[in-house]
């Protein structure tokens, strides 16, 4: 296959983009090579209207992916003709619907972290024996959560009134992010390709894990018209071209992975008992299991890892966990102990030598792998007259560590085998405290890539191949492409354990807090009322009421 590399011609290039939850990034890769030629980041905002709930404007999607293929076929000048192909890898379960005779979203990309579905999930629950999170998992590999895509399009299906039309008109699509990008660049509304690749459709909660096609049967429970979806296609073909009048029009697109999926091939986790970990705003820790799929009976999901051409799909156990970095972000935006993530959280982290006994759990949008509890929420625990920001934040990095371990574990009971060393990626890899605590904390080494692309990189990978660019060698049993350092554990087995141990009693502290109400003193609708009292009303209002609860209690 690498020589089919040369029959292309020694110059051919190949572009990825690359939209994740943060960002939208276009880089090109020379093949055979690991680290991009050039690239061009544009930044994507999160709307939050209420609590909990996280939209992004499709537009705004499409015209980062515009802005930085431009900006990168400007670097490139000349260059650029020579990108032959490209490959698009994604942000998972973002849900996207769109009027396909005009190309307009009809509600924004509800993203995946969004929760607003949790009720959504209650009454399905409620409508399967046992309330059984994992009625479906036989048939999809995913337990019940308002993570997955289905549980948004019924959503939207209810609440938005032009999606009600629309569907009504048979007018709507459905897409995750690769196929919104994929449909707009290969024509839009006159004659897009409307198609996902198997690791996308993995993640709706439509698929059957075992056909590679809609589930007729998740299809008729969740009331979703078979004509809203995308064809589902493998992860290394080519689907279509880039329309005439587009940057790089013509380009062929011969590549689509979900990015976790994406960034498992680009680690050369390609075969059965390889695993890597992606350290981003969340955390995802993939398990390749070869082409039979295990379900997991300790809280993983059954996914789809890839599945090349036309050779069979080869399918992952996957941990995920909601927030990772995010905490980083919180700890910046909303408690303000830092201003620059990426330069002060070592550091700071790094001046204490332990979190004081500080455990974080943040649980901001309930708990993911190896949990599913919708109700939890975050907590700091431990906390002592002693506590400092920088124990907090420490405790902030070891509660990604411990989560990881969380994993690993759930991993080594539904495999058997357990995990002797850590592949990782991500760019919070960089943070070298953060790889030792994760060692620290799981007991095996940290192999953590010398690249941060990784995810463009196995996107790359996919196209390249379907393209007759194999330079990569992606069919070879061969390991370790991305060249590599490693962190090994200095801790104690029983250190280790103890610290498990006090990590599993936070968790239990945080669970079922979304479950009991809010108390009405603590809604922000009473302080809104409160504040459009004029004042002296207001102090008659609760002398009145200090008069009346008087009045009614009982005699002392
Ligand atoms: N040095 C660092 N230490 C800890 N966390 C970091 C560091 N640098 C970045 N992060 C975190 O990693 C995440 C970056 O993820 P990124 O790949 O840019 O975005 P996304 O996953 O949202 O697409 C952010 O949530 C940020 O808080
Ligand atoms: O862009 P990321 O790194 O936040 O990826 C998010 C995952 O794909 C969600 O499943």
């Amino acid at each position: 296959m690498a020589k089919d590399n040369d029959q292309k011609g020694k110059d051919a290039l190949i572009g990825v983009i690359d939209a994740g939850t943060r960002t939208v990034k276009f880089c090109v890769f020379q093949p055979g090579h690991t680290k991009e030629i050039a690239e061009h980041t544009v930044d994507i905002a999160t709307h939050t209207p209420q609590e909990g709930w996280s939209e992004q404007d499709p537009k705004e999607i499409l015209s980062a992916v515009r802005k930085c293929i431009e900006n990168v076929v400007n670097q490139l000048g000349d260059d650029a003709k020579n990108i032959i192909t490209i490959g698009i890898t994604n942000q998972r379960e973002t849900t996207i619907l769109w009027d396909k005779t005009t190309g307009e979203p009809l509600y924004n990309a509800i993203v995946w972290h969004d929760i607003r579905t949790d009720s959504t999930v209650d009454i399905i629950l409620a409508k399967v024996p046992d309330n059984n999170t994992n009625y479906f998992k036989n048939i999809c590999g995913l337990p019940i959560s308002p993570y997955f895509s289905a549980f948004k399009i019924k959503w939207l299906m209810h609440f938005v009134p032009q999606v009600k039309k629309a569907i009504k008109a048979e007018k709507c699509l459905f897409g995750t992010v690769d196929t919104w990008i994929l449909w707009n660049l290969t024509g839009g509304h006159k004659g897009g390709k409307h198609y996902t690749d198997v690791t996308n459709a993995s993640r709706t909660f439509l698929m059957n894990i075992e056909l590679l096609t809609w589930d007729p049967l998740l299809l008729h429970f969740f009331k979703i018209p078979p004509n809203i979806l995308p064809k589902i296609k493998s992860s290394s073909e080519i689907y279509g071209k880039i329309s005439p009048g587009l940057p790089l029009e013509n380009v062929p697109i011969s590549g689509i992975l979900g990015n976790q999926q994406a960034s498992l091939v680009g680690q050369r986790c390609l075969n059965e008992g390889q695993a890597k970990n992606t350290y981003r705003s969340g955390c995802f820790l993939l398990y390749n299991t070869g082409v039979s799929k295990v379900q997991s009976t300790h809280g993983l999901v059954t996914t789809v890892a890839y599945k090349f051409g036309s050779k069979p799909a080869v399918y992952a156990l996957e941990g995920s966990v909601a927030v990772a970095g995010d905490a980083m972000k919180w700890l910046r935006d909303n408690m303000g102990f830092m201003t620059d993530i990426q330069k002060e959280t070592e550091s700071l982290a790094q001046e204490v030598f332990n979190t004081g006994d500080v455990y974080f759990v943040p649980a901001f949008k309930g708990l993911y792998a190896p949990y599913w509890r919708k109700d939890a929420r975050g907590i700091i625990c431990g906390l002592t007259a002693f506590s400092t920001k920088q124990h907090i934040i420490r405790a902030a990095l070891e509660a990604v560590c411990f989560h990881t371990r969380d994993i690993l574990e759930a991993m080594n009971k539904d495999c058997g085998i357990p995990l002797t060393k850590l592949h990782v990626d991500g760019k919070m890899i960089e943070n070298s405290l953060l790889m030792q605590l994760q060692a620290d904390i799981s007991g095996i080494p940290v192999i953590r890539a010398q690249s941060q692309d990784i995810t463009a990189l196995g996107t790359a990978m996919a196209a390249g191949a379907a393209n007759g660019i194999d330079a990569w060698d992606i069919y070879s049993e061969e390991r370790e492409l991305v060249p590599s350092d490693t962190f090994l554990p200095t801790s104690t087995e029983s250190e280790r354990d103890a610290r498990y141990t006090k990590w599993k009693m936070a968790v239990q502290r945080s669970l079922g807090w979304a479950l009991a109400k809010k108390s009405s003193v603590m809604t922000e609708e009473r302080y809104k009322l409160l504040a459009s009292i004029p004042c002296g009303l207001y102090i008659i209002g609760s002398f009145g009421l200090i008069a009346l609860s008087e009045y009614l209690s009982p005699a002392s």
